[in-house]
């Protein structure tokens, strides 16, 4: 535990330094002076006071009383020098250290660490000590570096003046030292046990004040609920930290006692032994100062410490994210990823998410052929997205071999099997950006290129609706963001429809030019009939002569794919074109006459004729065409 804290100190130091090596030299003088100048003023005093007493001429008391006041100077100085510093170097070292925190967590190749709990807590904690602990850490140990040379001053001062008050002031310190370090020692156990407790009312005060609960909340009622288990969480934190604030008072109330009574024991002694002439004037005061200053010093340097002990806990697992190797095996040599030829193969491929779950893929084996647009369907949890995952080697299958034109993916550069890699996913992100940038992001060497912008958001079908927006395409898709001068303008800031967001990730994903790879996970599952049919017309005019997968649920989108793959727990169950499947009347075929019956019905009892004339519905051939039937 002490070697951790140790190398826990050495890297804090280390990132200290580099953030802020100056003001780390400046700080450390700072804290020598402040450490040693209540010794030296003592001292002076001492001498003065001797002198004084001792009827020498005023010439003789000058260099010593300006000695004094020089010492005063600094000694009112210093203290805001160290401020400044302090609060300059807390700047400095909190940059680098989110920095490296950062660019730590954007190294994670894969998903795995993002769904592991007790890595995200971690990476929670680390985030929530906000870069401060490494700071925090080294000002801990320099307020205890000052207190060291204090301690040691006065003691040494003593020694030489008095060995008895030097041992009235030890047996006033040690026991004041050994409550407070244990005090310490309990606080940082305590918040320990509280953190679990502090992080499940963080995570209902975040369900009762972010924007996705508050529909259901308001809808199921849920919000008085919610709110009775985030005071129930902070009730049982006060709880505890009552206690130990009682248990505080009352070993801070002994203490105290206990100090007092030695220290005013020892200025008795020391007054007597004045009067008797047995100790000068000057030894009084220095007892006086030695007694104050160490006390002081001690109660600072403890609490203080304490502090430093819980950042050195948070900068544990700050230290864990930063030191974590990477998540995903990489050669030492990775080989350069050309242009996709025959295709990507997936060679038995089996994978679960941890050694606790059932296998999500059992035996894949599947050639996503170059050129060709490959249709990926299912039901629900049959493994549909955990295979784009693994395409993307966001995952390495646990058995088995995903192969680029015959290679490995784990012997490829990611970074560049990446970038030949479009794709669109289930769960795409909506950024409070500008529509410009919310497209862009899907390649950055051209997010300032308005053209192809434009082209993607053509190709996306949300060219119209984002042109028609109060700033066009610089319009923030959020407001979120607006800033104070604009907060009246209702056009600052617009949030889009699902629809429209999802067109708007479409767009990202075809920003890219000519992908290899372009993986669409039920890319239109939230758009309207004649939308997704405006895009899957405009895709397959993108896809032409490009290597496809498509996922989705509306099997009539499907049906144009040179290849339909069919998934069932996890296994390929059927493969084919179209008409193939269909003929077989297997899986395919049962899910396609299921989803085209129920239009069918539609049709049949009349009600699709009358929403048409009432102008309710799409026209026949555009439903057909949603669901690859065709017109009687
Ligand atoms: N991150 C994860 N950790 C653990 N299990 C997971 C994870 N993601 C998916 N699974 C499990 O893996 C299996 C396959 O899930 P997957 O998301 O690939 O299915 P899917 O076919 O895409 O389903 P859907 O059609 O609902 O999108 C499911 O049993 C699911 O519970």
């Amino acid at each position: 535990m002490g070697k951790a804290r140790g190398s826990a100190l050495a890297a804090a130091s280390a990132i200290f330094w580099q953030a802020a090596p100056y003001t780390l030299i400046l700080l450390s003088l700072c804290r020598v002076v402040s450490g040693t100048l209540p010794v030296i003023v003592a001292w002076l005093t001492k001498e003065l006071l001797d002198q004084l007493a001792s009827d020498v001429t005023a010439g003789g008391v000058l260099p010593v009383a300006s000695g004094l006041a020089g010492t005063t100077l600094v000694g009112t100085v210093l203290p805001r020098a160290a401020h400044y510093l302090r609060a300059e170097s807390d700047r400095a070292v909190s940059l680098l250290s989110q920095d490296r925190l950062f660019a730590a967590v954007d190294r994670f190749a894969g998903l795995a660490r993002f769904e592991d709990p007790a890595f995200l807590d971690r990476l929670r904690m680390a985030q929530q000590s906000g870069g401060q602990a490494p700071a925090q850490i080294v000002h801990g140990a320099l307020d205890l570096l000052a207190t060291i040379l204090m301690t040691a001053g006065f003691l040494g001062s003593l020694m030489v003046v008095g060995p008895f008050m030097a041992v009235v002031v030890l047996l006033a310190a040690v026991p004041v030292l050994c409550a407070e370090l244990s005090l310490s020692r309990r606080q940082v156990a305590m918040l320990w046990r509280l953190s679990p407790a502090q992080r499940r009312e963080w995570f209902y005060a975040s369900l009762l004040s972010t924007v996705p609960a508050a529909k259901e909340l308001r809808l199921f009622g849920t919000g008085p609920f919610l709110r009775r288990r985030m005071l129930a969480e902070r009730a049982s934190i006060n709880r505890e930290s009552a206690r130990a604030d009682r248990h505080e008072l009352t070993v801070h109330g002994g203490l105290a006692l206990f100090a007092a009574a030695l220290a005013g024991g020892g200025l008795l002694w020391a007054a007597l032994a004045a009067q008797s002439g047995r100790i000068g004037l000057g030894d009084v005061s220095m007892f006086v100062a030695a007694v104050a200053g160490i006390q002081g010093a001690i109660g600072s340097a403890t609490s203080t410490m304490a502090s430093a002990h819980q950042q050195l806990l948070m900068f544990d697992h700050f230290l864990t994210v930063t030191r974590a190797g990477p998540d995903l095996p990489s050669p030492p040599s990775p080989r350069p990823v050309p242009a996709l030829r025959s295709g990507i193969e997936l060679r038995d491929v089996w994978f679960r998410y941890s050694d606790q779950h059932p296998w999500a893929l059992r035996g894949v084996s599947l050639l996503i052929a170059h050129g060709e647009a490959t249709a990926l369907v299912g039901r629900n949890g049959c493994g549909k997205s955990t295979l784009v995952k693994l395409l993307c080697r966001f995952y390495d299958p646990i058995r088995g071999q995903i192969l680029w034109d015959g290679v490995d993916l784990r012997e490829l550069s990611l970074p560049e099997l990446r970038r030949r890699t479009g794709a669109v996913f289930q769960d795409f992100m909506q950024y409070d950006l500008t529509a410009a940038e919310n497209i862009g992001l899907g390649d950055l060497t051209v997010i300032e290129h308005p053209s192809r912008i434009e082209r993607a958001a053509r190709l996306a079908g949300v060219h119209d609706p984002i042109n028609a927006l109060p700033r066009g395409y610089d319009t923030l898709l959020s407001r979120m963001f607006v800033s104070e001068p604009d907060e009246e303008d209702v056009e600052a800031g617009v949030p889009l429809s699902g629809g429209q967001w999802q067109r708007v990730a479409l767009a990202r994903a075809l920003l890219r030019n000519r992908p290899d790879l372009v993986i669409l996970d039920e890319p239109t599952s939230g758009l309207d009939p004649v939308a997704e049919h405006e895009v899957h017309a405009s895709l397959r005019t993108h896809r032409s002569g490009l290597t496809s997968l498509l996922i989705s649920h509306r099997l009539g989108a499907t049906r144009d794919a040179d290849r339909i793959v069919v998934m069932s727990e996890g296994r390929i169950v059927e493969h084919g074109t179209y008409n193939e499947l269909m003929a077989l009347r297997g899986t395919y075929a049962g899910l396609f006459r299921l989803q085209a019956s129920q239009y069918r019905d539609t049709l049949q009892n009349g009600q699709y004729q009358e929403e048409l004339q009432a102008g309710q519905c799409q026209d026949e051939p555009a439903l057909l065409a949603e669901t690859g039937e065709r017109a009687p």
